[in-house]
């Protein structure tokens, strides 16, 4: 059975391994040999411009995307081989650019509450409702429960998929852009949930947009620039001039009390920012 004989498991403390992971849609390679390891407890942030292959490295990850070579584990499980034994009850996944409101009409204690329908659980209870209501206070959203998502913000919406997937209260956490064309409230709001998060130990993967974005709660940044890892380190931090599409270089940053890190072009998507509006 692929279980037992698979290769051995990484070591206990790696929540995420890829390991010279490839993926390709069709002839074209997307990701092309990527290395990363999230320990457990860390925060980490991934990186890089428009098209770099971010979102396909945290499908890869949680195995909704074809891996071509090389291999993702999880808890030190093979997430092709080795999937059911993986404990997806604790691993959280928000994908990017979702909205909550589906046309048929829900509470938003209805749509956090549906996280916790699984495995033939057609019944959420009195227990599960009121782990719904914790999860919305995580987002900061308690107050507006028994209020229809169609009504709300995309940032609202958005802290929304964050309270279902928070609902089975995982120990490991992965947020696709979480920030991308929310407003300013719900990113405050955001950046307290990853607070939170970061008090209870839960082990974190968040793509992001710019580095700036939740940086005193970030580990560590890894950047991906053509599928490939260009920096896994201290947060960069892009001079200006570093958001321009053309901008690809490495120098030393005046007064800064970290390493040098090799920036590459980190450039804001707006008009990916703007399908969220
Ligand atoms: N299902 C798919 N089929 C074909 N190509 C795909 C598919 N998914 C992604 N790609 C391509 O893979 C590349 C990387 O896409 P990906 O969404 O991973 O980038 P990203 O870094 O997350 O970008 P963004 O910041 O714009 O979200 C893009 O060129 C994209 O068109």
């Amino acid at each position: 059975m692929a279980d037992s004989s698979g290769p051995p498991a990484a070591p206990s403390s790696a929540r995420i391994r890829a390991e010279a992971l490839g993926v390709s849609f069709g002839a074209a390679p997307v990701l092309r040999g990527i290395d990363l390891t999230v320990s457990d407890g860390e925060a980490v942030a991934l990186l890089g411009a428009n098209g770099s292959g971010k979102s396909t490295l945290v499908k890869a990850i949680v195995g909704l995307a074809p891996i071509t070579r090389g291999r993702v584990l999880l808890d030190g499980r093979d997430v092709v081989t080795q999937r059911r034994r993986i404990d997806f009850d604790r691993i959280g996944y928000v994908p990017q650019r979702l909205t909550a409101a589906s046309g048929v009409p829900a509470t938003a204690l209805e749509v956090v509450a549906s996280g916790l329908l699984s495995r033939g659980r057609l019944r959420i209870g009195r227990a599960g409702r009121e782990r719904a209501l914790a999860a919305l206070d995580q987002v900061g959203l308690a107050d507006r429960a028994g209020e229809s998502v169609q009504i709300f913000s995309g940032g609202q919406q958005q802290r929304v998929l964050i309270a279902r997937a928070l609902v089975r209260e995982p120990s490991l956490l992965i947020l696709d852009e979480p920030l991308a064309g929310i407003d300013a409230a719900s990113k405050e709001s955001l950046a307290a949930t990853v607070a939170d998060l970061r008090a209870r130990e839960t082990t974190l993967l968040v793509v992001l947009h710019e580095p700036a974005e939740l940086g005193p709660l970030i580990d560590r940044a890894v950047v991906l620039r053509h599928g490939r890892v260009v920096h896994d380190g201290p947060m960069p931090r892009p001079a200006p001039g570093h958001d321009a599409p053309d901008h690809d270089h490495e120098h030393p940053h005046a007064g800064a009390t970290g390493p040098t890190v090799h920036v590459p072009d980190l450039s804001v998507g707006l008009p990916a920012e703007e399908e969220m509006r």
